[in-house]
């Protein structure tokens, strides 16, 4: 295993994801996907960039602490450099520290000058000296000390303290630091549970059950899924399985009429399509042309042909499709404040401000959406987001102002074995650290 290589190819992509604005999961997916490196060599780069991305703050703060120049003004090469460099003193064993000194030296050398080279070596060597007493900052300012304590941003580390309370605020930061399960879903329509785990097997994947739904298969041992014969076949998708409750809260049956109006990239319609055995109508929009292709590339691969794509902002309404739905999906754009442990750039891309905006959206496009719906129809509110303005807010005051619906009892809907406080009062808010799946919240309404 060339560790060197590897190291090297993980500078390079955190780089790209911190000064070219890639997202972190498509950058490394690309890169790996191209690169020659071995299949450890691959799991220790997606180790180093995820592992850096998600203790960044942290790193920030030990770099500020040990560095005369100001971090802001220190050239990006060096600051990733050192960046990946703390990371490995800090949090893995498996690597000397000797190593990852003399090698970000190296990488200095290479991208940047002699002189920073210099700088470098000094740094993480004083890093590598006091490693056991660098600490945390003081508590006095608790959303200080938690921001760096788990490198989340203080204002959401506010919002969090103020939502959840400090408990379960730190039990939340500590599951959006772990590494996320890998699950797959199965696609009936084209294959059995038994078939596709012999696949698995035959191709070296490791895989046990899913924790909630029948169709999930939780796989280990394969960085480049979308290279597989079984994938390209389509007897399964990827998807988390917060996302899987989402199709089977909404409970589908074959031939319903289904719109979906935030549809891109189509997981759950797809899963709605399985369950729907592939009979009856899924109308997917989106406002974004490309990602409507995505959903038709999707669909040809899973062997379904009940879905039609349209383009269309859900902040119009379509007179054409009034009260003729008997599902209608709003998975609504938002925060994703939910997917920290899998999106680890998220984290310090997003800005408060980008927050301010969304309930407006979500609400004025859950309010359209309701319009498409027959007496006695579901529609159903879900998003990946843990942030109660963006969900249960939004629900609150959409049936505030709309007499005609109400929350569903979901209980029995969903499995037995899932902690859902609020199922019989029609909702789920599904968290990393309670349910190992993605942050999400789900609500069922009906029409009366
Ligand atoms: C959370 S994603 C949907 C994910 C999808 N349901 C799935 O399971 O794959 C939200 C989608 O809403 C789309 N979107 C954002 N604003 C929109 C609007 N005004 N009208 C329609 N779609 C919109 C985005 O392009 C994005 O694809």
């Amino acid at each position: 295993m060339d560790k060197n290589w590897a190291r090297e190819e993980a500078y390079l992509i955190l780089n790209n994801i911190i000064t070219k604005d890639a997202y972190s999961n498509i950058e490394i997916r690309k890169r790996l996907n191209n690169s020659n490196l071995e299949k450890l060599d691959k799991a220790l780069v997606t180790e180093i960039v995820n592992g850096t991305l998600r203790n960044l703050i942290y790193i920030d703060w030990i770099i500020k602490k040990f560095s005369n120049i100001k971090l802001e003004k220190m050239d990006s090469s060096i600051k990733n450099i050192l960046r990946c460099g703390i990371y490995q003193i800090m949090f893995l064993d498996k690597i000397p520290d000797s190593a990852v000194c003399n090698e970000s030296v190296e990488l200095a050398k290479k991208y940047s000058s002699f002189g920073s080279s210099k700088f470098v070596n000094g740094l993480l060597r004083s890093v590598v000296r006091s490693k056991e007493k660098i600490g945390y900052p003081d508590k006095s300012d608790l959303s200080q000390f938690l921001s760096v304590r788990y490198s989340h941003p203080k204002w959401l580390v506010e919002i969090w303290l103020r939502d959840y309370g400090v408990e379960f605020a730190e039990e939340l930061m500590i599951g959006n630091n772990q590494v996320p399960p890998f699950i797959i879903r199965l696609n009936r329509l084209k294959t059995t549970k038994e078939e596709l785990l012999q696949h698995l097997k035959a191709s070296g994947i490791t895989y046990r059950e899913g924790l909630y739904n029948e169709e999930a298969i939780n796989i280990r041992g394969t960085s480049s899924i979308e290279n597989l014969e079984i994938f390209k076949k389509g007897y399964f998708s990827v998807q988390d399985e917060s996302s899987m409750l989402v199709g089977k809260i909404m409970n589908p049956k074959p031939g319903w009429r289904i719109i979906d109006v935030c549809s891109a990239p189509g997981g759950k319609a797809a899963h709605m399509a399985e369950l729907m055995n592939n009979e009856g109508f899924i109308v997917c929009r989106d406002i974004h042309e490309h990602k409507l292709e995505l959903i038709n590339k999707n669909s040809n691969r899973l062997g379904i042909n009940i879905i039609e794509t349209q383009l269309f902002d859900a902040k119009d309404i379509d007179e054409s499709y009034l009260c003729k739905a008997d599902g209608v999906l709003v998975d609504a754009p938002c925060s994703g404040l939910g997917l920290l442990r899998r999106k680890t750039d998220i984290r310090w891309k997003k800005k408060p401000a980008d927050l301010h905006e969304l309930p407006k959206l979500q609400y004025r496009i859950l309010e359209n959406a309701s319009k498409y719906l027959k007496k006695g129809g579901v529609l159903l509110y879900s998003t990946c987001t843990l942030n109660k303005k963006e969900n249960m807010d939004i629900v609150r005051n959409f049936l505030a102002s709309n007499s005609d619906f109400y929350l569903d009892n979901i209980k029995s809907l969903i499995p037995q074995n899932l902690y859902a406080p609020n199922a019989e009062e029609g909702f789920l808010e599904l968290y990393p650290n309670v349910h190992n799946t993605d942050g999400f919240f789900i609500a069922r309404i009906k029409k009366r």
